[in-house]
């Protein structure tokens, strides 16, 4: 059930620190990885939210046994798939993208479904390069079938993934367990989000799979065992990004702890970015720490990599002086909802001026008023408006439910970012 939620304005500079949740990409990646492995695996402060509970119900229709430790723990004990199972995806991306494979391998049927608006996402590149690897699929998008065979032939495949980095990702990740591995090819426009497949060819490899992703656009995975993980689950780093945004637009200080010094997480990215647009920026001991300009600068960035940033930073360069493109998401248009048009239709109608180009926007800062702000079911539009909310009163979000999908105490921790001390 849609909830509305007026967002709370700022009334000084937010200063605070933000402990944030395991990451939604990491999580979900090693409970499938999980589900492969050859014993049982432990993910110590795994993501709890919609798209996580998802993969974990989807694996447990499968077969896998997933139950929690005694501190914040995720206990996996990988079983031989099997259907017959439903599979619920919810919204997910990850879901609907990295189960498939995974089903594929099963004994038995497997139904997949989702929300309403998950049907439009992009989906067929997934299931036709699983039929071209001997899978029986019938569909070629939400919902579809899966009819296990037990096995998966594998072998070599060429898709087009420039509409989504997961098509790889996906396909990847069970690949160890076809009986002849993946040799993968993309072929056409760019890749979006390759940070993400990185994620995925470094967890592969922790787990002792093979791959050679020394040529751009192949990846090889070779056919055998998936080591058991016990994984320490980074904090979301996109999903710390509206809590560092705050600190930019009301030229206060946020620290988000255990910020790591390494990661593949795409949203480490933010750091440059809030560079860009005049805030500075500091990572040691205490995590990263933001420090917000009396004046946030307008910045052209190019957010392929990071596209599921572009909802904080559309929100920022709204509150900017000076104008700003972002550009290289024309993929952006398949996400949750078609977040460019979302993010014109929503900042125009608090009287900002936003154009879509071909692969990104325009945005063009002005003096904003309050009014309602769609969410469109995406949790990325809901935060998008909480940080425009910091500087503009009367702004009411339709839905913040939809923050459920990363982050469920999204709304408890907006209002610790704006009252510390209670
Ligand atoms: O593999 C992942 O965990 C993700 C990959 C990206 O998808 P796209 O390549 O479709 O943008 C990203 O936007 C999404 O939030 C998470
Ligand atoms: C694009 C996103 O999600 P999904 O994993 O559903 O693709 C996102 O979280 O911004």
């Amino acid at each position: 059930m849609s909830h509305p939620w007026s967002a709370p304005v700022a009334r000084d500079a937010v200063r605070a620190t933000v402990t944030i949740p395991g990451s939604k990409s990491l999580t979900n990646r090693a409970l499938v990885l999980a589900a492969l492995a050859d014993g049982p695996s432990t993910l110590h402060g795994p993501l709890r939210s919609r798209d996580t509970e998802l993969m974990a119900a989807a694996l447990r229709a499968l077969g896998t046994r997933i139950t929690d430790g005694p501190r914040d723990e995720w206990l996996i004990t990988p079983v031989s798939p099997h259907g017959p199972a439903e599979v619920d995806c919810g919204l997910a991306g990850t879901v609907m993208r990295f189960v498939p494979p995974l089903a594929s391998l099963a004994t038995g049927p497997v139904t997949f479904d989702g929300d309403p608006q998950a049907r439009k996402r992009p989906l067929s590149t997934v299931l036709d390069g699983l039929r071209a690897l001997g899978a029986d699929i019938e569909g070629t998008a939400l919902p579809f079938e899966v009819r296990g065979q037990g096995a998966l032939p594998g072998g070599r495949v060429t898709i087009d993934a420039s509409a989504s980095s997961q098509f790889v990702s996906g396909l990847l990740l069970s690949a160890a367990r076809f009986d002849h591995g993946i040799t993968l090819v993309h072929e056409g426009e760019s890749v979006p989000s390759l940070p993400h497949i990185d994620m995925t060819v470094t967890m592969l490899r922790a787990a002792g799979v093979e791959v050679d992703d020394r040529q751009p656009d192949v990846w090889r995975v070779k056919p055998g065992p998936v080591d058991p993980l016990d994984l320490d689950v980074e904090p979301d780093l996109s999903n710390a990004t509206p809590f560092l945004a705050a600190a930019a637009v009301t030229a206060g200080e946020v620290t988000v702890p255990g910020w790591p010094e390494h990661t593949n997480q795409a949203g480490d990215a933010i750091r440059d970015i809030l560079e860009r647009m005049g805030v500075h920026v500091r990572l040691d001991g205490a995590g990263l720490t933001v420090t917000g300009p009396e004046k946030l600068e307008g910045a052209d960035v190019d957010l392929h990599a990071v596209g599921e940033l572009t909802p904080t930073v559309a929100a920022m360069a709204a509150c900017a002086h000076g104008s700003s493109r972002l550009r290289g998401i024309a993929h952006l248009r398949g996400h949750e909802t078609d977040r460019l048009a979302a993010l014109q239709h929503e900042l125009n109608s608090l009287g900002s001026s936003v154009q879509q180009t071909d692969d990104g926007l325009l945005i063009e800062p002005r003096p904003l008023h309050g009014g309602t702000w769609h969410s469109y079911a995406d949790h990325r539009m809901a935060t998008a408006g909480a940080i425009l909310g910091l500087r503009v009163p009367g702004i009411t979000l339709d839905d913040i439910t939809t923050t459920s999908k990363t982050l469920p105490d999204f709304t408890g921790m907006w209002s610790t970012l704006l009252d510390p001390v209670s």
